[in-house]
């Protein structure tokens, strides 16, 4: 049991599949898990461990920002040892060259943020994905015939905004999208030496207004789960 999962130690299996909703956490595990486990649910931030393929596999929420996934990445690498987080989240795009449901693994998550730099005294604007999870997404992303983008993106602590222009930051490191977590991820697994991706679903054209409708919205991220839960059999 950590501060934030009340999962026992074992309870959590080694890779972890991290959404930002709680819900699509179950919903991996209703649809795609057997001998299925809901083994936290502090503040009803659901963990699950189960079996893909007979493999054991964890499926959690991170909540929504850098604080949020900072506390669940930090307490699932240090204290239930695990060795991979997947993040899989959705993001908006801040150009026309990318479309609606289109899949990105991210390269580097660039941030104004300065989690990395108070927590760890990592003061790079960009930290890159960790360890060997990016490669076998793309890898298995071939296996499965899935076209996915690589691309850095913006991780940022803004979701409304004044300033409809595409932040100083994105430009800098070409960031064709944007999300809330993925930095904050990249920097813990970065000091502890753990293995950190994110894949994402484009769910918003920002210039255009475009979103995916939340009927839409399952379907459209199951492309995403299965990705990420063939890619987990992997480690
Ligand atoms: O779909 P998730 O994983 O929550 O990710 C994105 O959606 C949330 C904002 O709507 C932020 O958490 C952002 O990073
Ligand atoms: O962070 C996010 C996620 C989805 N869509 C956005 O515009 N921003």
């Amino acid at each position: 049991m950590s501060v934030h999962i009340s999962a026992k130690k074992g309870e959590i299996a080694k890779t972890v599949l991290m959404p930002g909703d709680p819900l699509r956490a179950q919903y991996i595990a209703d649809n795609y898990l057997t001998d299925v486990t809901m083994v936290s649910k502090t503040r009803n931030i659901y963990y699950f461990t189960g079996k893909f393929k007979g493999k054991e596999i964890s499926v959690g929420a991170s909540g929504m920002g850098f604080p949020s996934i900072g506390i669940y990445s930090y307490e699932l690498f240090t204290e239930y040892d695990v060795d991979t987080i997947i993040r899989i989240g959705t993001c908006g795009a801040y150009t026309t060259d990318l479309q609606l449901f289109d899949i990105l693994n991210v390269d580097k998550a660039a941030s104004e943020s300065t989690y990395a730099k108070f927590a760890w005294g990592i003061e790079d604007e960009a930290i890159a994905n960790q360890g060997n999870a990016f490669d076998k997404i793309n890898e298995t992303a071939k296996e499965l015939n899935l076209a996915t983008k690589a691309v850095n993106i913006h991780s940022s602590d803004i979701f409304y905004r004044k300033d409809p222009a595409v932040p100083a930051i994105a430009q800098k490191y070409n960031c064709p999208a944007v999300e809330m977590e993925a930095f904050a991820l990249f920097a813990n697994a970065q000091y502890l030496g753990k293995n950190a991706a994110t894949i994402l679903t484009v769910s918003d054209i920002i210039p255009t207004r475009e979103f995916i409708s939340a009927d839409q919205r399952e379907q459209a991220l199951r492309t995403m789960m299965e990705l990420s839960l063939e890619t987990a059999l992997k480690f």
